[in-house]
């Protein structure tokens, strides 16, 4: 029965922040606290991570079965084929000012994709899914440009030419560096897209669903999912990590245990300060994320390759004094921050990372809930002034 609330509805009513209330059904990924775990599609991430590629990932979120190697082959053709960076959005990106974040130019990006996009107006899920792999393959060159136009002071460098012998990942980052990454750095950044790549009803893709609820459009839900990602208390937190590992100061050279003591310091002076750590704690798992793992694995191998234990001491002495003072546990923001710093990606980059991933989670989120929709719009409990009249 639906409930009409007034003023003297209980609090306990009230589920601020939607915390416990489950909305829908979903079939593209389970997150479960109890057994820290979290499926795509059935799969257990961490399987995925370890044997797929990520274009594999984002075929299986979005058709609900892995390709075949015919399928997978058409796939990678097609989205090979629109990695080049758009004129137009080259245009667009150059008359955004440097000072802008990189998260408003990736948000600027999806909404022109849109605007242009010859199939606007329809939402069958023939024309979603062509647009989905459309945004997945053209968003990689902007945030790529978007970098190195940055460069320098903003005296900038020219985009690079995708390569079509590279998957997903390698190009990526060759866009970004204009270098062929090694196959530890490609494969950990691999990693990285793969478990960012979908999470339930997070605030991003929820934010989807409630644009996609009113019948609008792919485009705008991704524009309003990018907004919502942008904030600390969601994706920014990777770009927070890495500004609170710069804080504390990254001492090449320092040893493990001297790192790891600093760090633990700065942790428990802030907070006896009361403050919020970025890239720590979670609405769901209240027990560990079930991706850190996976993704400290990755960030190992990282610290390995480039040879940078100091930047391990940082990383294993705020968890240690964050779980002795709180028992709060990493979420999957934290490893990631310091993972993009050692691949040689800058701090703004890391949450339009987290998007070039998340497209697809977003854009799979789109196609579900225009199979059985239903207008999302909750209720709310007023609080206001009694009624009261104009003189
Ligand atoms: C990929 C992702 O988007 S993962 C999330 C990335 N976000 C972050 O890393 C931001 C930092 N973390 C947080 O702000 C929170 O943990 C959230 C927003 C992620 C989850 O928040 P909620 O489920 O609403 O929990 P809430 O914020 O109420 O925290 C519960 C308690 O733990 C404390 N707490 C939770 N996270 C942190 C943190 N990172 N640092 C310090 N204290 C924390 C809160 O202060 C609160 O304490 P209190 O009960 O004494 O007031
Ligand atoms: O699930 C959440 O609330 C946030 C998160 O970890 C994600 O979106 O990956």
């Amino acid at each position: 029965m639906t409930q009409v609330p007034s003023a003297t509805q209980s609090d306990s009513e009230i589920k601020k922040g939607l915390a416990g209330v489950v909305v829908d059904y979903t079939a593209i990924s389970k997150v479960n606290p109890e057994t820290n775990s979290l499926l795509y599609r059935g799969y257990p991430v961490q399987e995925l991570a370890a044997r797929c590629s990520f274009e594999e990932v984002a075929y299986l979120l979005w058709n609900g079965e892995l390709p075949t190697r015919e399928q997978l082959a058409e796939f990678e053709s097609r989205e090979r084929a629109g990695r080049s960076l758009d004129p137009l959005l080259k245009q667009v990106v150059d008359e955004l000012p440097i000072t802008s974040h990189p998260m408003d130019v990736c948000r600027t990006a999806a909404s022109v994709h849109g605007a242009r996009h010859p199939l606007a107006g329809d939402s069958s899920r023939e024309a979603n899914l062509a647009k989905a792999l459309e945004l997945f393959a053209a968003m990689p060159a902007v945030i790529a440009y978007d970098q190195r136009r940055r460069r320098h002071d903003g005296r900038g460098q020219e985009p690079v030419e995708p390569r079509a012998d590279l998957g997903y990942a390698a190009n990526f980052l060759w866009m970004a560096f204009g270098e062929e990454a090694a196959p530890e750095v490609v494969r950990a950044f691999e990693v990285s897209m793969i478990l960012y790549a979908e999470h339930s009803f997070n605030a991003s893709t929820f934010t989807a669903r409630v644009v996609t609820s009113t019948l609008s459009d792919l485009h705008s839900a991704v524009t309003a999912a990018i907004g919502a990602l942008k904030g600390p208390l969601h994706g920014g937190a990777n770009e927070a990590v890495m500004e609170t590992f710069e804080e504390i100061g990254i001492r090449a050279d320092e040893s493990h245990a001297d790192a790891k003591t600093r760090a633990k310091a700065w942790m428990d002076a802030a907070l006896a300060q009361k403050k919020k750590i970025m890239g720590f704690g979670h609405r769901v798992y209240k027990h560990g994320d079930s991706r850190v793992p996976t993704m400290k694995a990755a960030l190992d191998d990282l610290i390995a390759f480039y040879g940078r234990p100091e930047i391990l001491g940082l990383y294993d002495g705020l968890e240690q004094a964050m779980d002795e003072a709180k028992g709060i546990k990493p979420n999957l923001d934290y490893p990631t921050g310091p993972a993009y710093h050692l691949m040689g990606f800058d701090i703004p980059t890391f949450t339009p990372l987290f998007v070039a991933s998340r497209i697809v989670g977003w854009t799979a989120h789109v196609m579900e809930q225009l199979e059985d929709n239903s207008l999302i719009r909750p209720l709310s409990a007023y609080n206001g002034p009694d009624e009261r009249h104009l003189d």
